[in-house]
């Protein structure tokens, strides 16, 4: 803070909000009202000012009366003697925002050009107008100065402009010395090139976020597009690279983990539109309220809890590329129709919108489910079925192309062991009884058994013994199995593994002998060696129990009926 005393001409002025680092001026009209804030920017237009003023030999001075100057404002006092010789009109003029200034009750007082060539509005339009004729009669949308007036506190909004230019205006109350409002003065700039910029930003961070959510078309992912096929699926590959350069929607039908993305990725990187984004959601993945936000967006403050600033959705994301919708069947009926516009008109409207918006997305969908059963029982809607399965494929499940195992058991195992450094092989019996297995999970089943047995064996010989049980369980049903389909970790598992292993054991020196016998003679005859060996492996019956997957006493009772003693 600081007090200035001396006389100050205009340049002195300027000179002083640039030698002080100040960032604005306030200016005050002969009465002592401010009516103008000078901007740094401004500091860089006085140029031009100076030398009109220089040009037409006006000297204008200014007097700093005893006021305060704060690090960030200088309030001066024009001098009123020389005031006459200072043309405020031509000080606001000077000013490369726009200037808006209206009087305590809301009528506009003064406007300088800048405010003209921003707005396109005279000031014959809007002088001596109250600021609620002006939005009524519609030559303003919304009144920063009435807002001012109404709560007496700066206010500052983004306003859209007829032409879809965005202007920054911020209204700040000016008070008399009886601390009473005098004027309103509003400050307006265009920052509709600032807002582009910044929209662009947003739109790269969003995309940046989507990586970590959804799966983005990306060059580089490991498992693009490295193609295990036998006949059953080459003629899905083929029929799906005849239509992709067409912009057909796809319906990609199949069991979880056939390759269904892979197929759609498939789809877009033979398309024209391989060099622009592909995106994937999972519609069965979130709840309606949420997919309706990911995939079509929302307004800035659309609902509770909602962004300042809206977010873009999927569609809008992916404009120029290509959104694959996984488990469409899942999608819930009232954004089935709202995907049927996009579908038929290439228009959505955002949550809390209020404008529909174009998009060029290139829709590819699939399901585990049968659609048309979906559609026959009502949930899911029939136009938008035939709207979307123009061309239907579908994958079959891993068990129905037994042909492709051993190769992709061979293409995981070199790829997982290139990724973890380490050395292994399959013994020709592992390959045997992996290529009987059903592949519930199908080849996404298939991959993380393969990278699990990678890292978690010691020999580079990968045996039978190493497999989870549910592998062992081949086609004919001979073993069957209750372990977990998907192999884990767990404590639960490695009982289940070294069940099976055991069971593996007993099956192959069981099986010829009791060639003849009944299934539950081969039954009771496996249980009997299991019991038995898990017996002799821990020291008590709770243990061996436990290890074996059965309470202590259902032990002992089998113990008994096949008079087995420790
Ligand atoms: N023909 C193939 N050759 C090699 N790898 C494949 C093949 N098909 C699928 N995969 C791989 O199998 C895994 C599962 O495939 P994908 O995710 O495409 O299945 P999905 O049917 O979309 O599964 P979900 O229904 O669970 O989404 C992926 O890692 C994929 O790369």
């Amino acid at each position: 803070m600081q007090n200035v005393e001396q006389d100050l001409k205009l340049e002195a002025a300027l000179a002083l909000l640039d030698r002080q680092s100040l960032d604005a001026v306030k200016v005050i009209d002969p009465q002592g009202e401010v009516i103008g804030v000078l901007t740094r920017q401004d500091v860089e237009s006085a140029g031009e000012l100076k030398e009109r003023l220089a040009r037409e030999g006006t000297r204008p001075a200014y007097r700093g009366a005893s006021s305060t100057v704060s690090d960030t404002a200088a309030t001066m006092q024009p001098a009123q003697d020389r005031l006459t010789r200072v043309p405020i009109q031509r000080l606001l003029d000077a000013l490369h925002d726009g200037v808006y200034i209206t009087d305590a009750h809301g009528v506009t007082v003064a406007i300088n050009q800048a405010y003209e060539r921003i707005t396109g509005l005279k000031g014959s339009d809007v002088l001596g107008r109250h600021m609620r004729e002006l939005v009524r009669s519609g030559y303003i949308s919304k009144s920063v100065s009435l807002e001012v007036i109404r709560d007496g506190q700066p206010v500052t909004l983004v306003q859209s402009l007829r032409d879809g230019r965005k202007i920054l205006v911020s209204g700040m109350p000016m008070q008399a010395d009886d601390g009473t409002l005098s004027h309103v003065v509003t400050s307006v700039r265009d920052i509709t090139e600032l807002l582009r910029a910044k929209h662009a930003q947003e739109q790269l961070r969003q995309l940046h976020s989507l990586h970590d959510t959804y799966s983005v078309n990306s060059g580089t992912d490991e498992q693009s597009l490295e193609l295990v096929t036998s006949d059953a699926t080459a003629d899905c590959f083929a029929l799906a690279e005849r239509v992709a350069a067409t912009d057909v929607k796809v319906l990609i039908q199949g069991e979880t983990g056939t390759g269904k993305t892979l197929l759609a990725r498939y789809l877009h990187e033979h398309s024209e539109r391989a060099n622009s984004v592909f995106l994937e959601l999972n519609c069965a993945a979130l709840p309606e309220g949420l997919l309706e936000a990911e995939l079509f967006g929302y307004a800035p403050g659309a609902f509770t809890g909602a962004s300042a600033r809206g977010k873009q959705g999927l569609l809008d994301v992916a404009n120029g590329g290509t959104l694959f919708l996984d488990e469409i069947g899942d999608l819930p009926l009232s954004l089935q129709a709202k995907l049927l516009k996009v579908v038929e008109e290439q228009r959505f409207m955002p949550v809390g919108g209020t404008e529909l918006k174009r998009t060029n997305v290139r829709l590819l969908t699939a399901s585990h489910h049968d659609l048309r059963v979906r559609v026959s029982e009502g949930r899911f809607r029939e136009d938008l079925y035939y709207r979307l399965s123009v061309v239907p494929i579908t994958l079959p499940p891993l068990r129905e192309r037994r042909a492709e195992i051993t190769p992709l058991l061979h293409h995981y195992l070199s790829h997982f062991c290139h990724r973890h450094a380490r050395v292994r092989r399959f013994d020709p019996e592992t390959l045997e009884l992996l290529g009987s297995h059903d592949w519930p999970g199908n080849i996404r089943e298939l991959i993380n058994l393969v990278e699990r047995l990678v890292v978690t064996t010691c020999d580079e010989l990968i045996t039978p013994k190493m497999l989870p049980m549910e592998c062992l369980a081949g086609p004919s049903g001979t073993l069957h199995s209750a372990a977990p389909s998907s192999p884990d970790n767990s404590p639960d598992n490695a009982v289940h593994q070294q069940q099976s292993r055991q069971l593996l054991e007993a099956h192959s020196s069981a099986t010829d002998d009791l060639r003849d016998t009944t299934l539950k003679e081969k039954t009771e005859a496996l249980e009997q060696q299991l019991i038995k060996r898990a017996l002799d492996s821990h020291r008590t019956t709770r243990a061996a129990a436990s290890a074996l997957g059965i309470n202590q006493s259902t032990l002992v009772k089998k113990m008994q009926k096949y008079a087995i003693r420790r």
